[in-house]
């Protein structure tokens, strides 16, 4: 039985759609729990803590997940997603990491540098095939 609305958590995440030349670093989220995150891909990003700004959370996650520093800059769009379990808002930023890929996989199954005209061949997340659609 689907759970109703008002009992869905909802989450604050950012992502940081990290573009170096023409192309897109995307990333192979593990398995999960929900087959519709289960090994989709996804920007590199995570949930906003209490009292975290969007630009601090950035910053943790991708230290977190990848051992990376990356440079935030504006904001290209925000999506609010209804998964079957939870919610979220994603609030995306267009973001720069260094000329190399000295980023280690720590929480991911691997990565794709691709062209926008190339995002389409991978299985996405729900929220993040929408954010796509908004991207010039
Ligand atoms: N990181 C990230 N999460 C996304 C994106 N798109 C999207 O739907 N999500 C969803 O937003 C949620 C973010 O949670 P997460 O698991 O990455 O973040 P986290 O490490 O802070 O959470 P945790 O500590 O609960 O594991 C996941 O359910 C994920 O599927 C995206 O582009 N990047």
């Amino acid at each position: 039985m689907e759970k109703e609305t008002t009992k869905k958590k909802h989450s604050r995440v950012v992502a940081a759609v990290i573009m170096r030349n023409d192309r897109y670093l995307c990333m192979q989220r593990c398995r999960s729990k929900y087959e519709y995150i289960s090994e989709r891909w996804e920007f590199p990003g995570g949930k906003v803590e209490d009292g975290e700004s969007d630009h601090e959370a950035l910053l943790r996650e991708i230290r977190e997940e990848m051992d990376w520093d990356v440079y935030v800059g504006r904001r290209i769009g925000t999506i609010d997603h209804e998964y079957p379990d939870f919610s979220i808002t994603v609030a995306a930023y267009l973001c720069r990491g260094g000329d190399t890929d000295d980023f280690k996989l720590l929480e991911h199954l691997g990565y794709k540098w691709l062209t926008r005209d190339e995002l389409g061949q991978l299985a996405w997340t729900a929220a993040d095939e929408r954010l796509i659609e908004t991207m010039e």
